[in-house]
């Protein structure tokens, strides 16, 4: 994880291997953020036997990729856990007053009793991620799960006094960097997630 980092931090990779470090990355940090997904024990007829085998949970795992650059974690994460549903929030930050701005949302009404797995690669003041946060459970989340590419110790510090309190909050990073610049980018970061998957929006 650590060398496909390194590679995505590399200002000179271009989109298509960003593409495909990012996707790499999500599916090896989505092991580790399904450990505590809800399961139930299903009979399963083996040509042998009779078994004891694993399910998941109703209601289904809900994942929610954060446009733009959440949405390239979605295939990462779905690959792991193909029966998950997939709801969207379309949120981008002012870049000068760094207000959050949700732009689009696409899931169900009624989260009730839902494990949500939120994905987005930078938490960076964290502005974004508690707004993610508040909207799902505005909605009846049980749980809520964010996986991050990189986090700055700015944006862990605002989950933490917005959601800390709460043990249905989960956080998984594949790094936690130094701090956010005069810009609020992530240093030493990667740059901008959404412009090197996709393109500079504007
Ligand atoms: O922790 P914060 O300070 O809120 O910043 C993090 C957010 O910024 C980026 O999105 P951006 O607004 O650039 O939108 P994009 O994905 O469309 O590029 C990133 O993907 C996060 O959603
Ligand atoms: O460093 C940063 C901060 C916010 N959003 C990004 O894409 N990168
Ligand atoms: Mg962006």
């Amino acid at each position: 994880m650590a060398h496909k980092v390194s590679v995505l931090r590399d200002k000179n990779t271009p989109s298509p291997v960003f593409r495909q470090l990012t996707d790499e990355l999500v599916t090896l940090l989505a092991y580790e953020a399904t450990r505590e997904v809800k399961t139930v024990e299903v009979e399963v007829q083996t040509p042998v036997a009779t078994t004891t085998g694993t399910a998941f949970a109703k209601p289904t795992p809900l994942v929610v990729p954060i446009l733009r650059a959440g949405l390239g974690m979605l295939e990462g994460m779905t690959r792991l856990v193909p029966t998950a549903e997939v709801g969207f929030l379309g949120m981008a930050r002012n870049e000068e007053t760094l207000d959050i701005i949700t732009y689009a949302e696409r899931l169900p009404q009624d989260l009730t009793g839902r494990q949500v797995f939120v994905l987005d690669p930078m938490l960076a003041t964290g502005g974004t991620l508690v707004e993610a946060i508040k909207f799902l459970f505005d909605r009846g989340a049980a749980d809520v799960t964010c996986i991050c590419l990189i986090a700055a110790p700015e944006g862990i510090a605002k989950l933490e006094a917005a959601h800390g309190g709460n043990d249905n909050v989960h956080l998984v990073l594949a790094s936690l960097d130094e701090k956010l610049n005069e810009k609020a980018y992530i240093v030493p970061g990667l740059g901008d997630a959404g412009d090197r998957l996709y393109g500079v929006a504007h």
